[in-house]
């Protein structure tokens, strides 16, 4: 018999927001039709989806988390969210460990947290690798290799197509404090180049060494922070010159720190997770 009111957690990570639903406890039988409607910021809770925390299935993992847009569709990975899940399971108690194994549709991520009197205050998340396999038949006049250039409402954007387990492009511009990323990201994330749409990063250095970057995310639109958007910049900033393997990621919600381990080639996520309320709602809601 599935519960019909159900307990629910809001959270951000760098203004990232999401509805946080421990499924140990309380069955979602349709999450994508309920990450629309609570999603709503005006019918609903109000979020940038629907996150649901669970079991692992793999031995290797000490929790599983899935992700849910605000138009319903699963996302492979999200990295803020991934670092609220970190701090949701330390302080409810879920955990003791300080190091967490989280299984994700992209692998198990290893999530640090740092502490201090009991309390979450930062998460490291090992990304994993970078990929270059985004989805993505390249539009006339694309180079080879993980570079592009795609047309949008009449401006040519030339970008890097970066994998963190979910497909981005990152555009480098010059104007990013007044470029209308509504009507150029709802226009790239289902460009034709893109099968399976696509996140999208505007990006920018800045001369005090950071990265401004605002995000149109796949499935929800214009977000305040993208986790998996702000490695994908840090790794097409190295790898075309604009920054070395550490970057410092100034998105609207936030700054969040990125590292592309030359050792290893993994990518290194740290910044904030912050719970904003625990709320009940009816699941028919
Ligand atoms: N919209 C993304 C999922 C959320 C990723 C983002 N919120 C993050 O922090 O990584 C996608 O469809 O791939």
């Amino acid at each position: 018999m599935t519960q019909r009111i159900i307990k629910f957690t809001k959270m951000h990570g760098a203004g990232n927001d999401y509805i946080y639903v421990n499924t140990l406890i309380y069955n979602i039988p349709d999450p994508a039709a309920v990450s629309v409607r609570w999603s709503d910021r005006h019918k609903g809770i109000g979020s940038d989806g629907l996150v649901l925390i669970g079991a692992a299935s793999s031995p290797e993992a000490d929790y599983s988390m899935r992700i849910f847009n605000a138009d319903g569709s699963e996302a492979m990975m999200c990295g803020n969210a991934s670092r609220c899940i970190g701090k949701y399971l330390y302080e409810k108690g879920m955990t003791d460990k300080s190091v967490i194994r989280l299984e994700t549709l992209s692998g198990i991520k290893t999530l640090k947290l740092y502490i201090n009197d009991g309390k979450v205050e930062r998460v490291t998340v090992d990304m994993l690798c970078p990929a270059f396999d985004v989805p993505a038949q390249y539009a006339p006049g694309c180079s080879d290799g993980n570079d592009g250039t795609l047309l949008a409402d009449g401006r040519l954007f030339g970008g890097t197509f970066v994998s963190m387990g979910n497909p981005h492009f990152v555009t480098f511009v010059n104007d990013i404090a007044t470029l209308d990323i509504a009507r150029y990201g709802s226009i790239l994330e289902r460009h034709a180049a893109f099968p399976s749409r696509c996140n999208i990063e505007f990006a920018q250095p800045m001369a005090d060494g950071t990265i401004r970057t605002r995000v149109w995310e796949r499935g929800s639109g214009i977000t305040m922070a993208c986790g998996t958007g702000a490695c994908a910049t840090a790794v097409a900033a190295a790898l075309t010159g604009r920054s070395g393997r550490s970057s410092r990621i100034a998105m609207d919600g936030g700054t969040l720190d990125i590292t592309w381990q030359e050792a290893d080639n993994h990518v290194m996520m740290a910044g904030p997770a912050e719970f904003v309320f625990e709320g009940e709602i009816n699941l028919d809601n």
